[in-house]
């Protein structure tokens, strides 16, 4: 595998240096170290076990957290203090918003967040995802909800997107269509990607870039992919997240255990007797 070095300053879609991050001033860093630089028309794919920082990440990549590094830039400008345009964020707190929930006709949503305004590009995606915009966003069903979103989210022209697990509720023909357009954003426009998941069906064309995301740091940098030093036949997305996040779970166990904390059941069962002694499940 072969790590990116040094791309050229005005190629640079995503410039994020020795980035840390605490949840809480004081408090051990969420995010510690870590590098994620993309030149534009990048496709990265951040792997990382549940809690390794990828959603921590994306967020302040958007412009939501304040960090006291300021060394995280999208397309020259810091992403706090001087956000710029073009960015776009889609993560899964969307859907629980009350609003996306209330009783409003999908066309009338779509144009009130600037839809007629992009309407060529809204059109196409309104046929990918295939939506209806007579819906009524009250009565669709999660993944239908989730496709609205998409559409609302990629009709602007938008030159860095930032994906956090939002297709994982899409059935795989919309997937597998919407990964095509995707692929082609960047391959036409130039845009750039960064895509948080779990799932690896269908991604085979998707990443030009890989990057490991490990207990809050990357300690792998940015893998070029597909590796031109392994053989087509093993390129396998799933196998290789699958080893990343064995010796995840190992380094996570050993750090834990040095601060005492043990995950799954207690050797102690003193606390399971007096729980079942208290509750009769025999009926
Ligand atoms: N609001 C919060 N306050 C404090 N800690 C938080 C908060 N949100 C997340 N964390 C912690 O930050 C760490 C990273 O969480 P994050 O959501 O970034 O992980 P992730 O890689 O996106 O996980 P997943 O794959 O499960 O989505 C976790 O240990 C989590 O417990």
């Amino acid at each position: 595998m072969t790590i990116n070095q040094n791309p050229p300053d005005d190629l640079l879609a995503l410039d994020c240096q020795n980035l840390t991050y605490s949840w809480v001033e004081g408090t051990e860093p969420v995010l510690s170290d870590v590098n994620l630089d993309l030149v534009k028309g990048d496709r990265c794919l951040l792997l990382g076990a549940n809690g390794a920082g990828k959603s921590t990440l994306l967020r302040i990549l958007a412009g939501k957290r304040l960090t006291k590094t300021r060394s995280c830039k999208i397309l020259g400008q810091d992403v706090f203090m001087n956000p710029p345009g073009g960015v776009v964020y889609l993560g899964t707190e969307w859907s629980t918003n009350p609003v996306v929930r209330s009783d409003i006709v999908v066309s009338h949503f779509l144009d009130s967040v600037g839809g007629y305004r992009h309407k060529v590009r809204r059109d196409r995606l309104l046929q990918i995802l295939d939506v209806d915009l007579d819906w009524h966003m009250h009565q669709i069903s999660d993944g239908e909800r989730r496709r609205v979103q998409l559409c609302m989210g990629l009709m602007g022209e938008w030159d860095v997107l930032l994906l956090d697990e939002v297709t994982v509720d899409l059935d795989v023909l919309v997937r597998a269509d919407l990964i095509d357009f995707l692929i082609s954003e960047s391959e036409n426009r130039g845009a750039t990607i960064v895509y948080a998941t779990h799932i690896f069906d269908g991604l085979r064309k998707f990443p030009t870039k890989i990057c490991h995301m490990q207990l809050g740091s990357t300690p792998r940098g940015i893998i070029t992919w597909p590796p031109a030093d392994v053989p087509a036949s093993e390129q396998d997305l799933f196998s290789l997240a699958l080893g990343w996040l064995r010796e995840d779970r190992e380094l996570r166990r050993v750090k834990e255990k040095e601060k005492g904390r043990i995950r799954g059941p207690k050797t102690d069962t003193r606390d399971a007797k007096t729980f079942f002694e208290k509750y009769d499940y025999s009926h």
